[in-house]
């Protein structure tokens, strides 16, 4: 994690009111289609009834079914690695990109309903590279009356208002003339800022706002953006892969997990307290030092599943060191049987060879963590194998599945104001952690 330092958050707290959310969120998704072309997405499909050909129509499930609110005045910070759906989540939002299920309401209304140009006026998004999405041949004052413009002020109103603007983020007046390319990164942001608070917006959804700015610079953007809530009142959704970023800024933070979320929970208690395995595993991550390579390097070990292919049960649960183990099973006990499901489900076990108990033996060996009745299943699951019963095979060893891989765990409850998406009880959870 970066060095920002946390500031003191009851100012932030205290601004929260308790009114109705000024943005809502319920189950939104946004899955993108794979187009893999006509014969790269036929698949067999041996469990089929009837022709055993289906095609396959995956997609990447970018953002798949989240919720959440954001009342007036608060900022809620959105965290994950890379990839896991938190540009997509914005983009949707916005409507920037169409959703594939789920609702957004905005001051009561669904976004859908509401007059277009009404929403865009009221929500501002900021991206990450105010580089690029500035227009270099323009003058910054006119970049910053563009929203004006298009919101019917006058010249003259609009001159007055963009000198008013680049003051308040601690730019000179004498800048209006200026080219982007004359400014720094931190004060292209302040600019950026400027542009978007010109007609009052209400929520500013801020995509990766400090990446790429040096440490101390961060710091001061996050400040003005901290004085401008302030100011005008705003309501912050913001982005960013880094945990110190939110922190510095953010009352409440949501954690992002391969389309997700997976815990949601007022900034300090998660820092201090981490409900779930991927919020903890993420604290003790450290910012890539690879320039070309933006984001976090992972404490966890295996790689990031394909969001088109999400693992089964709980998301995370290829990659969780608090995965729970059925009873009686050692972990090298249940690495030998989850592979034999696995092959089961493949259905790439030995076939050539005719007794059951030599296949379990293969992928036993001396394994003395496996429960006896586990064990026994396991050879009637081969026998049934052998015989060309894949299905009932398979569902013979699915019986002693961990949970994790069976069922998905919903956002529940762990705290006041705290949920998480995990198997683990609480108390349980606390005695498996790490120190
Ligand atoms: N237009 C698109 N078409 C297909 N897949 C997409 C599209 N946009 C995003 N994705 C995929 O959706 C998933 C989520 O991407 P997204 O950019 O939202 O993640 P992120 O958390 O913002 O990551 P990053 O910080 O790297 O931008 C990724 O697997 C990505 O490849």
């Amino acid at each position: 994690m970066s060095t920002i330092d946390q500031r003191d958050t009851d100012d932030r707290t205290d601004r929260v009111d308790g009114r109705e959310p000024l943005l809502e969120v319920t189950d939104l998704q946004k899955h993108f289609p794979v187009h893999s072309g006509l014969f790269a997405s036929v698949r067999f499909d041996r469990d089929s009834d009837g022709f055993p050909v289906r095609f396959d129509e995956s997609s990447v499930k970018a953002v798949d079914g989240v919720s959440f609110s954001i009342e007036p005045g608060e900022t809620l910070g959105v965290v994950g690695e890379s990839g896991c759906g938190k540009s997509t989540l914005a983009r949707t939002i916005v409507g920037l990109e169409e959703p594939t299920a789920g609702e957004v309401r905005f001051d009561g209304e669904r976004t859908d309903e509401i007059e277009e140009s009404e929403f865009r006026k009221r929500t501002q998004m900021v991206f990450q590279d105010p580089q690029s999405s500035l227009n270099g041949r323009r003058k910054i004052g006119h970049i910053i009356e563009d929203p004006l413009e298009g919101a019917g002020w006058e010249k003259s109103r609009r001159q007055e208002r963009s000198l008013e603007l680049l003051e308040q983020v601690g730019l000179k007046r004498e800048y209006y003339n200026r080219y982007p390319h004359e400014f720094s990164g931190g004060q292209r942001q302040r600019i950026n800022l400027a542009r978007s608070l010109s007609i009052n917006p209400d929520l500013v959804i801020a995509d990766e706002p400090v990446s790429g700015l040096d440490v101390s610079v961060q710091a001061q953007i996050l400040n003005l953006m901290d004085d401008l809530q302030e100011e005008y009142g705003l309501t912050y959704l913001l982005i960013s892969h880094d945990l110190s970023v939110v922190r510095y800024i953010a009352d409440r933070v949501a954690v992002m997990y391969l389309g997700e979320f997976v815990e949601l929970s007022p900034t300090e208690e998660l820092f201090t307290d981490q409900h779930h395995p991927y919020t903890s595993s993420l604290l003790r991550s450290v910012p890539n030092p690879d320039p070309d390579q933006p984001g976090v390097q992972s404490v966890l070990g295996g790689t990031v599943p394909s969001a088109s292919d999400p693992p089964r049960g709980c998301r995370f649960h290829t990659r969780c060191p608090d995965f729970i183990l059925p009873d009686g099973f050692s972990r090298d006990g249940y690495e030998a049987y989850d592979q034999l499901l696995a092959d089961v489900r493949e259905r790439t076990i030995d076939a050539d060879a005719d007794e059951p108990n030599a296949v379990v033996d293969a992928y036993f060996g001396d394994s003395d963590g496996i429960p006896s009745a586990a064990r026994g299943d396991a050879e009637r699951a081969a026998e049934r194998a052998l015989e060309g019963e894949w299905a009932t095979a398979r569902e013979t060893l699915e019986a002693h599945e961990s949970i994790c891989q069976s069922a998905a765990p919903a956002l529940e409850s762990t705290a006041p104001d705290r949920v998480a998406a995990c198997h683990l009880e609480i108390d349980e959870r606390g005695e498996t952690r790490e120190p």
